[in-house]
């Protein structure tokens, strides 16, 4: 939340591990800020001049920050890259090992760093980082190469009051399933307004009910309060099981109490990232690649379809009954007449139509990029037009092209 006091909590917690001779990597993503009041190994301004980016674009402030975030995300990957090249080699096997790769492997064998924790600060109004492209782009990038952690930073005394505190949860809430990161709740500011009561509003509900009625009972010109109430209540209820899955922390930016603490709870969140998040990120990268190669193959057909050329790939599609297990389930079609069907409850595909059947997606058809080129040079072999020397060429170039840039 703006104001809440990230970067000062960043400040503390950077002084906090290098006190502890663990010196963080230090990233500012935050193009419109002045001053960074810690080192940093990135910071986005280096390379994004906010204000020019405001006035070639003709945008507005938080138009600006999001431009200034794509233009930087667009080279996400050298800074993952250049943080890759901190890590020791131990550090970057396991990495290697978790994302089943074997590249930059070799890359840092003389690496004697051994860095533990890249912190960032990231820009205050939540739509311009979480619910942007670039923001997504970024915090990807980062958490299906590193154990990610989200902290989020709550002013504690502008939360006192319960309405303003579940709206806080509200957008904490929304955080953590659109990133679907494991994610810390840091009461900051405690040194000017203790955060104990606000905590345990998150497990007695009774409490929180009694807080908001003594509230809304001291603010009765409020016409609107009843409904306000009610509203409240139930989203307090709702929100049980989002606290179930957070770790609190109280800090003081300012005094740096409740340090240690903060990084005990990203120990435990880190252990949490390998253990559950980082399953589902893989299944969900996997599912994203299989997309991806589908929507390849789709684009794919309608070029050969509009180039004029002959396809076999999208003959023959008809599963071999063989290939088909009926044995353990009954379905409709045991009850058909197979031999006198010729489709055996097949619906036929027009010619030109591509086949995207599960048997068909999961076939080796879909497996590769060769499988995609020999589709290339296969339509082109077949071609009606392969007497025409100069025309082949052409589309040997397109295929040729064509691959490269998928
Ligand atoms: N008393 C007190 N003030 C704090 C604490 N942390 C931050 N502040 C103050 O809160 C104000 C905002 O802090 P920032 O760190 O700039 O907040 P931010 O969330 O990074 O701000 P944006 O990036 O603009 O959203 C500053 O005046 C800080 O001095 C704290 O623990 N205690």
């Amino acid at each position: 939340m703006a104001g809440s006091g990230k970067t000062t909590f960043l400040q503390r917690l950077n002084s906090h591990l290098y006190s502890k001779h663990l010196p963080p990597y230090a990233i500012n993503l935050d193009p419109a800020c002045l001053k960074v009041p810690f080192g940093c190994n990135i910071d986005i301004r280096d390379s994004v001049n906010y204000k020019k980016v405001m006035q070639s674009y003709n945008l507005g402030p938080n138009g600006a920050i999001v431009t200034s975030l794509n233009l930087f995300s667009t080279k996400i990957d050298q800074v993952i890259d250049l943080i890759s090249k901190k890590l020791s080699p131990s550090q970057l096997n396991e990495i290697n090992q978790n994302n089943n790769q074997n590249n930059n492997q070799n890359n840092n064998q003389n690496s004697t760093e051994n860095l533990k924790h890249i912190i960032i600060d990231t820009p205050g109004q939540i739509e311009c980082f979480i619910w942007s492209a670039s923001g997504s782009i970024i915090t990807e990038s980062f958490a299906s190469t590193f154990p990610t952690v989200i902290a989020y930073v709550v002013d504690t005394p502008r939360n006192s009051s319960p309405t303003t505190f579940i709206s806080n949860m509200l957008y904490a809430c929304s955080i953590l399933y659109k990133t679907k990161l494991p994610m810390i709740i840091v009461f900051n500011k405690t040194d000017i307004h203790d955060s104990t009561e606000i905590i345990n509003w998150m497990t007695d509900f009774d409490l929180f009910q009694s807080a908001l009625n003594n509230a809304s009972s001291s603010n009765e010109s409020t016409t609107s309060s009843g409904y306000m109430n009610s509203l409240v209540n139930s989203m307090s209820l709702m929100l049980e099981e989002f606290y179930s899955q957070l770790d609190v922390v109280s800090v003081s930016s300012y005094t740096g109490k409740g340090f240690d603490n903060v990084l005990a709870a990203i120990d435990n969140k880190v252990t949490e990232f390998n253990h559950y998040y980082k399953k589902e990120r893989q299944q969900i990268i996997k599912q994203k690649k299989k997309d991806d190669l589908l929507k390849k193959e789709k684009n794919l057909s309608n070029l050969i379809k509009d180039l004029g050329i002959n396809d076999n790939h999208n003959h023959n599609h008809k599963p071999e009954k063989s290939k088909i297990n009926t044995d353990s389930v009954d379905v409709l079609s045991d009850y058909d007449n197979s031999d006198n069907d010729e489709n055996s409850g097949w619906v036929d595909r027009d010619d030109d139509e591509p086949d995207y059947s599960p048997l068909n997606t999961q076939s080796t058809k879909l497996g590769s990029q060769k499988s995609l080129q020999k589709r290339y040079q296969d339509a082109l072999n077949n071609s009606n037009h392969s007497n025409n020397k100069n025309q082949t060429e052409i589309l040997n170039q397109m295929a040729n092209y064509i691959s490269k840039t998928q």
